[in-house]
C-alpha cells in the first residue's frame, strides 16, 4: 500500500476535483435514502387507515377519502421520482469529477513514465524487455487509474451509503439491524476471493492473448522465411497451440463468471428472506410497522452493491498497490549518464581525444576498449577499421556519451565530456549508427529529424549530400513519402543514406559513421565518398568501417583489436607495416574481399 503513497502528489493537484466529487457523492446518496422512508410512510398511511376506509363501506365519506388517499399517493409517487432524479444527477456529476480527474491523473502519470524512461540510459534498455517497458506505461498505468478513480468512488460512496442506511436502520430496530446486515460482511469477502480468482485468470488470457499476437506478428514478418522453408503447416500448428491454450482459459474464466451471478443473487435473496422473517416476527411483537419492514427490504438492497464494491475495490487496490511499485521502480532509478551540478556549454572546435580509456559493459562484464589513447585534431578524418568485435561501435557509444568509461577520459577539445551538458554535447555531433532506423514518418520528416526547423530546401540539400536524392525523387510523392509498415519499402541502402543525410543537416562540427556505408554498392559508395568530402572540409569526421576507402585521403587511419589500436598512420604508414591492413588491402586489390572499395 505504501507504493500508492507516490500518487498523493496528483490527488493534490486535483484536490478541487477530489473535494467536489466527494461532496456530489454524498449529497447523491442524501437524496437516495428519501425513497425507503417515503415507502415506509406509504405503507404505515395505508396499514393505519385501511380499515377504517372499509368500514367507511357505501357511505358517501367513501369517495372523499379515497380522493384524498389518491392525492397522498400521487405525491409520494412525484416526490420519490424527484428524488431520484436529484440523486441520478448528484452521481452523474459524481462521475464527471471523480472519473475525470482519474483521466488526468492517468495522461499525467503515464507522461511522467514516458519521460523518465527518455532520460535513463542505454544500459537500463538492454537491461529491459521493450515489453516489459511497454506494460508499465500501459497496463500498469490503467490499473492504477482504478485506484485513483473507480476505487474512490466506489468506497466513498460504500462510505457514506453504509453510513447513512446503517444510522437509519438502527434507529428503527437494533436487532433487525443485526439480522439483517449479518450477511453482507460474508458476501463482501465472498466477492474479494471470487475477483481474486477472475483477475488470476484474465491475466492468464491477457498473457496467453499477448503470446497470440506476437505469434501472428513474427510470422508475418518473417513470411518469406517461412514459404521459403515450406514452414507453413508447422507456423499454423504453433499458432493454434497458442489459441488452443487461450480458449481453454476463456471458457475457464467464462464458468467462474457464470457461478459469479447465481451466488450473488443466492446471497441477496438470503438477506430478504431474513429481514422478511425476522422483520415479520418484529411487527407481529408490535417493536415495528408495515411501513418499517418494507423500508428494511429497500436498505437491504440499497447496501448490495456497497458491500459487492467492498470485495471489488479491495482487490483493485490490491492490484494498483502492485502496478504502482512496478512503475515506482522504473520512476526511482537515476539515470546514471547525467549532468553534473553546473555542467558546462561549449562551442565545439572539433579536437578529440582519449586518455587511456577502458571500458567495460557493465551488465556483462566484457571489457570493449581498453587502456585507449587516440588524439584527432580539429578538422581531421579518421578511419577506424577492425574486425568484427574489436570495439569500433563502442568507441562511438563512448564519444557520445551513451556510456561513460570506468578508467580514463574521453575529451572534445581537452573538455572531459562528463563535465559538459549532454544536450550541449550531443547537440553539437552527429552521430549515424551502424543499425539504421526510420520512423513511420514522411522521408523528409525523417530526415528533418536531425534538424526540426530545416525547410525543404535544406532536406533536399541533405538528401543531394547523402546521394539518395534521386532515388527519393523517383518515388511517386517524392519526400513526402511515408516510410514504415504502411509506406515504401526502402531498400537497405537507401535506408543507410536516408540516415546519413539526417546526420548532415544537423550541420555539426564533429560526425561519426558508424558502418554505415555497408548495404551501398561500389558505385554509390563512391559517390557518396565524392560528396561528402566536400562537406567535410572543415568538420571533424570518424568513420568507422571495416572495408578500405582508398579514395578518401584520411589523415589517420586506426586499426583496433580487442579494444586496443594495433596498427595507426596513414594509409601509405600501414601499407608499409604489412599487418592487419595491408593484409586487407592486399585481399581487396585481388578481389577475394567484397568489401574492399576503390
Ligand atoms: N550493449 C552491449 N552490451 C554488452 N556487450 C556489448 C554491447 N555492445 C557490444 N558489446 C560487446 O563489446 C565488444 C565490442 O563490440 P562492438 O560492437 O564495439 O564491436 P565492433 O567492432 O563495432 O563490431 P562490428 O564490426 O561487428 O559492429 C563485443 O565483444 C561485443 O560483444
Amino acid at each position: 500500500m505504501k507504493h500508492l503513497a507516490a500518487l498523493n502528489k496528483y490527488f493534490l493537484s486535483n484536490k478541487w476535483r477530489l473535494i467536489l466529487g466527494l461532496l456530489f457523492t454524498a449529497i447523491s446518496i442524501v437524496f437516495s435514502v428519501f425513497q425507503p422512508i417515503m415507502v415506509r410512510q406509504i405503507f404505515d398511511l395505508l396499514s393505519h387507515n385501511i380499515d377504517e376506509y372499509r368500514l367507511l363501506n357505501n357511505t358517501s365519506l367513501k369517495g372523499v377519502f379515497r380522493a384524498d388517499f389518491t392525492n397522498v399517493l400521487a405525491f409520494y409517487g412525484v416526490s420519490i421520482l424527484l428524488f431520484a432524479l436529484l440523486s441520478g444527477f448528484f452521481l452523474f456529476l459524481q462521475r464527471q469529477t471523480l472519473i475525470v480527474m482519474s483521466r488526468h491523473i492517468e495522461f499525467d502519470l503515464k507522461n511522467a513514465v514516458y519521460q523518465h524512461y527518455q532520460k535513463l540510459d542505454l544500459n537500463f534498455f538492454k537491461m529491459h524487455r521493450t515489453g516489459d517497458l511497454m506494460s508499465r506505461i500501459t497496463e500498469d498505468v490503467s490499473r492504477v487509474r482504478m485506484y485513483v478513480g473507480p476505487a474512490i468512488m466506489y468506497a466513498s460512496r460504500t462510505l457514506f451509503l453504509i453510513v447513512i442506511i446503517v444510522y437509519l436502520m438502527l434507529e428503527v430496530n437494533p436487532l433487525l439491524t443485526l439480522y439483517t446486515l449479518s450477511p453482507l460482511p460474508l458476501l463482501a469477502l465472498t466477492i474479494y476471493y471470487v475477483n481474486r480468482i477472475i483477475h488470476r485468470k484474465s491475466e492468464k488470457i491477457q498473457a496467453q492473448l499477448s503470446n497470440i499476437t506476437s505469434i501472428s506478428q513474427e510470422s508475418y514478418s518473417g513470411i518469406r522465411v517461412i514459404k521459403s522453408y515450406i514452414q507453413e503447416d508447422a507456423s499454423a500448428k504453433h499458432f493454434e497451440e497458442a489459441s488452443e491454450a487461450y480458449k481453454n482459459s476463456s471458457i475457464s474464466l467464462a464458468k467462474t463468471d457464470a457461478l459469479f451471478q447465481p451466488t450473488m443473487a443466492l446471497m441477496i435473496g438470503l438477506s430478504v428472506i431474513l429481514t422478511i422473517f425476522i422483520g415479520g416476527i418484529q411487527v407481529i411483537q408490535g417493536n415495528i410497522t408495515v411501513g418499517n419492514l418494507a423500508e428494511f427490504v429497500i436498505y437491504v438492497n440499497m447496501l448490495m452493491f456497497p458491500f459487492f464494491s467492498i470485495g471489488m475495490v479491495a482487490s483493485m487496490i490490491q492490484r494498483a498497490a502492485a502496478s504502482q511499485q512496478r512503475i515506482n521502480e522504473f520512476l526511482q532509478l537515476e539515470p546514471v549518464i547525467k549532468d553534473v551540478p553546473n555542467a558546462k556549454t561549449v562551442k565545439l572546435q572539433g579536437g578529440v581525444r582519449l586518455d587511456n580509456v577502458t571500458f567495460t559493459y557493465p551488465h556483462t562484464g566484457i571489457t570493449a576498449i581498453s587502456d585507449f589513447n587516440l588524439h584527432i585534431a580539429p578538422g581531421q578524418k579518421v578511419a577506424i577499421i577492425g574486425r568484427t568485435g574489436s570495439g569500433k561501435s563502442t568507441l562511438a557509444q563512448l564519444l557520445i556519451r551513451m556510456y561513460d568509461p570506468q578508467e580514463g577520459k574521453v575529451m572534445v577539445d581537452d573538455q572531459d565530456i562528463r563535465l559538459l551538458e549532454l544536450t550541449n554535447l550531443r547537440g553539437q555531433i552527429s552521430y549515424v549508427p551502424q543499425d539504421v532506423f526510420l520512423f513511420s514518418d514522411s522521408i523528409a520528416n525523417n530526415i528533418r529529424f536531425g534538424d526540426p526547423a530545416a525547410n525543404l530546401e535544406s532536406v533536399r540539400t541533405a538528401a543531394r549530400q547523402a546521394s539518395v536524392e534521386k532515388d527519393i525523387l523517383g518515388f511517386k510523392e517524392g519526400f513526402d513519402t511515408e516510410i514504415g509498415e504502411r509506406g515504401v519499402t526502402l531498400s537497405g541502402g537507401q535506408k543507410q543514406r536516408i540516415s546519413i543525410a539526417r546526420a548532415l543537416i544537423k550541420d555539426p562540427d564533429i560526425l561519426i559513421f558508424d558502418d554505415c556505408l555497408s548495404a551501398v554498392d561500389a558505385r554509390t559508395e563512391k559517390e557518396i565518398i565524392g560528396n561528402l568530402y566536400a562537406y567535410l572540409k572543415n568538420k571533424t569526421a570518424i568513420i568507422i568501417t571495416h572495408r578500405i576507402f582508398a579514395l578518401f585521403e584520411f589523415d589517420k587511419i586506426i586499426v583496433l583489436d580487442e579494444g586496443k589500436i594495433v596498427e595507426e598512420g596513414t594509409h601509405n604508414d600501414l601499407l608499409s607495416l604489412n599487418g592487419y591492413y595491408a593484409e586487407l588491402y592486399a585481399r581487396q586489390q585481388s578481389g577475394d574481399d567484397e568489401s574492399v572499395t576503390e
